[in-house]
């Protein structure tokens, strides 16, 4: 049997990559198998996270007993067909064969297009100095005061705080890294602030300062933080409030800001019609796919900023990608200052610890770019986290189990071989659910939903989500409901972006009947009522709630968060997966989990094919 017919026999292929093979076989039947399956597995790459295949590394793609054929015979085989294009370095693609071999690796030609034009603009964006940068000793020592007083460590040891924010007068791309807490949005808030100092000194108008996140919920959050971070600041001497005043209050969605269009991939805003602003901070960097991340890149006008924020050590992207993780590889370590940079920031940050071309960092092509954080700052008294994250993100299997059996860590709680948190912790987990339905408004149960969230690895299975909110759902309501019926208390989230709603994939929403016992679904939104209720008919596609993936958590915090993972092992864990869920817990974390399954998920990267870095280097 071919290779094609038992990869779509067993189940691996989808409908849609198995027509795009049969599609190149109707239109030119000598194609050979080699040529169908790698069309195949192009497409499924990019549904599965990836932005290419690669035929050397096939079990990246899908593990299992599967006869994969000699990297180099299948890779000529690729680039003898018609159907591939092989682009010269500065090749634009132009031809319109459906695939690309590029790199070793075999692209969709779409995808292909989007790498490199998201490279080629990444690079153009890194080589321009900011329109208004402080390039001159003597604009750097003028704001000297304000920096100190933003920064009054500044000067001891490694602050890579206000290195953030000396390096943002000088660059135009910037990647500011770090795990949660270790004060993202407060240098963020801080460096902006600088940069409003920085055009009154010129005599300029205030920039105009974009904040956005690929998700609503990100959004809100990163909202939150920077007027929590805003609040402090007013509050500091030596900072003029009125320069506090020119900072954004909100933020919105990466979707919102490009401007979307009806029934078009495209947006309002591009290359040829670039944002109207001169900073743009993206937060959770780490979910923004390959298409929006290009076409983000693209509509960032030249000599305009642009800071990614994010934590290189969660899930990459759910839809092709790992760009974070592309970017980051050409940027190094993010512990050097360049040269230049060092000479010309000395007077704010005093001399670096290190800088770029001593041993170690590399000649990264991006290098000069990133900032790591390293500090934690949230209190650990009630909640112990760190060392935990510390460990998982290490893959360190022997430490976490250590820690979780310990029960040293405040916070922390492990119940291990727990299979089912329903049978053991029914009372606390229905307790919080029964509480919902109960309150008083819908906004004070929007807001109480947030306070706990059981989470899965896999949506599928007797430990996936949308079995165990199957069983909540039966157990909420007393009886067996008949699928999706919406019900008081019931807690969803939306599946699909629809502007006309403006209801985005993962808005979490409550049914709740009003006076006149009708139900309505409730969406937390920035109005004043803080509320928008919809006809639970009328919603765009949904599912229920209680239970979300670790997946769809990514971007939101909840008090106390409750991991189950499987009874077996399975391809989807690794330890990003583990990481980015404990780190959504902000003071309680529940791990339900076994020690092999626990050890096999650390042993494994959530990786992902792209050649991202490799263009950028
Ligand atoms: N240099 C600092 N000194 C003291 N406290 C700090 C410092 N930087 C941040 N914090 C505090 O640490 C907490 C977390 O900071 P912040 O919200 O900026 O982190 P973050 O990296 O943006 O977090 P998240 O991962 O949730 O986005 C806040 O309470 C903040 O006030």
């Amino acid at each position: 049997m071919s290779l094609l017919d038992s990869l779509f026999r067993s189940g691996a292929l989808r409908a849609l990559d198995h027509a795009l093979a049969q599609a190149l076989r109707r239109l030119d039947p000598a194609t050979p198998d080699a040529v169908l399956a790698g069309a195949a597995l192009a497409s499924l790459a990019v549904g599965s996270g990836h932005a290419a295949f690669d035929p050397a590394r096939p079990w990246l793609l899908l593990d299992g007993t599967i006869e994969w054929p000699q990297a180099q015979p299948w890779l000529d085989s690729l680039s003898a067909s018609r159907w591939v294009t092989l682009p010269a370095k500065s090749d634009t693609a132009a031809t319109d064969a459906p695939l690309v071999l590029d790199g070793g690796l075999l692209y969709l030609r779409r995808y292909r297009e989007y790498e490199r034009r998201l490279a080629a603009r990444l690079q153009g964006i890194a080589a321009h100095p900011p329109a208004a940068g402080a390039t001159t000793s003597g604009d750097v020592a003028a704001l000297a005061p304000l920096f100190a007083a933003l920064f009054p460590q500044a000067h001891q040891g490694d602050d890579r705080q206000a290195r953030v924010a000396a390096l943002a007068l000088r660059r135009s791309l910037l990647l500011v890294t770090g795990g949660p807490g270790t004060g993202k949005t407060t240098t963020i808030t801080r460096l902006l602030v600088l940069l409003v100092a920085q055009a009154r000194l010129a005599g300029a108008a205030p920039p105009r300062i974009a904040l956005a996140a690929p998700t609503g919920r990100a959004a809100e959050r990163m909202a939150g933080s920077l007027r929590n971070a805003l609040a402090q600041l007013r509050d500091l001497p030596g900072v003029d409030r009125a320069l506090c005043d020119e900072l954004p209050a909100s933020a919105s969605t990466l979707h919102r800001l490009l401007g979307t269009l009806p029934d078009s991939p495209r947006f309002r805003h591009d290359a040829a019609h670039p944002l109207p602003v001169d900073v743009v901070i993206v937060d959770e960097a780490s979910m923004v796919d390959l298409p929006l991340m290009c076409k983000l890149v693209e509509a960032v006008p030249d000599g305009a900023r642009l800071v990614l924020l994010g934590d290189p050590d969660q899930l990459p992207s759910v839809e092709a990608g790992d760009v974070l993780a592309g970017i980051l590889a050409a940027a190094g370590a993010g512990d050097a200052l360049s040269v230049d940079d060092a000479h010309a920031l000395a007077a704010l940050i005093g001399e670096p610890a290190k800088v770029a071309g001593d041993a170690g960092s590399g000649p990264a092509a991006l290098a000069g770019h990133r900032v790591q954080l390293q500090r934690g700052y949230r209190q650990a008294e009630v909640f112990h986290l760190a060392p935990l994250a510390n460990a998982v993100r290490d893959g360190d299997a022997d430490r976490t189990l250590a820690l979780l059996r310990g029960g040293e860590l405040a916070g922390v709680h492990f119940h291990e071989d727990l299979a089912d948190p329903l049978d053991d912790h029914r009372d606390v987990l229905l307790g919080h659910w029964r509480e919902l339905a109960a309150a008083a408004t819908p906004a004070d149960a929007l807001a109480r939903a947030g306070e706990l969230r059981l989470l899965t690895a896999l949506r599928d299975g007797p430990q996936g989500a949308r079995g165990l909110n199957a069983r909540i759902e039966d157990a909420l309501l007393g009886r067996t409901r008949g699928n999706g019926t919406p019900f008081h208390g019931r807690l969803l989230q939306i599946t699909e972006n629809s502007y006309r709603h403006r209801l985005f994939n993962g808005d979490i929403g409550i049914c709740l009947r009003d006076g006149n016992g009708a139900l309505v679904a409730w969406f937390a939104d920035g109005s004043e009522a803080g509320v928008r209720g919809f006809h639970p008919a009328a919603l765009p596609a949904h599912e229920g709630a209680f239970v979300t993936t670790v997946h769809k958590a990514q971007g939101s915090e909840f008090d106390a968060v409750w991991l189950q993972l499987p009874r077996q092992d399975s391809r989807v864990l690794s330890r990003e997966l583990v990481y980015t869920a404990l780190t959504r817990a902000r003071r309680e974390l529940h791990v339900c989990a076994s020690e092999a399954v626990l050890r096999a998920a650390l042993s494994r990267h959530a990786q992902r094919v792209s050649g991202l870095a490799r263009r950028l280097a």
